[in-house]
């Protein structure tokens, strides 16, 4: 089986580092994950890929990083059938902006609208919180490594 893309979209480099660690911990439980800049993956590929994983921070009031925007719209533009595709979501933000990791769930919406089903819950890191990001990755593969 091909590995698991995990897909990330940041602004100052946190989604990165996550990114990271959600391979390594993805790798500890037995599967293979490789670690794709947003920016790089190809809208079109997302239908050979039976599992992905999503991540991205919000910025500005609400938007979509840099990096992440031109995947979104993609999407939009593509419309691929994603009927055969699973995804797990995994969301930055900082809940002192009302507009608390809505990136995230910008994507989550777009992804399940064009027919792809969800692994687990949506992660939502949240910068305010003082939690370890690796920790919060870590405990998070953990609820969704069994469904992959
Ligand atoms: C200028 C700026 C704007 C931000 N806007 C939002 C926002 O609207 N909503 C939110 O939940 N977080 C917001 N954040 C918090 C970031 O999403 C958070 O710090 C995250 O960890 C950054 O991840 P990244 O380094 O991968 O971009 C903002 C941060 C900055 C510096």
């Amino acid at each position: 089986m091909s590995a698991i893309p995990i897909i990330f979209g940041t602004e100052s480099g946190n989604a990165e580092m996550v990114a990271d660690d959600i391979a390594e911990a993805l790798t500890d439980a037995g599967h293979d994950a490789e670690v794709v800049p947003m920016e790089d993956f190809e809208v079109a590929d997302l239908p050979d890929h039976e599992v992905v994983v999503v991540i991205t921070s919000t910025y500005g009031e609400g938007e979509l990083p840099e990096t992440t925007a031109p995947f979104h719209a993609a999407l939009i533009e593509q419309e691929p059938d994603l009927s055969s595709v699973r995804f797990a979501a995994f969301g930055l933000g900082d809940s002192t902006y009302e507009t608390y990791n809505n990136a995230i769930s910008i994507l989550q919406a777009e992804l399940t609208r064009l027919g792809a089903a969800q692994i687990g819950e949506t992660c939502r890191h949240d910068a305010a919180s003082g939690l370890d990001l690796t920790i919060v990755a870590t405990e998070w593969v953990d609820t969704i490594a069994g469904e992959l």
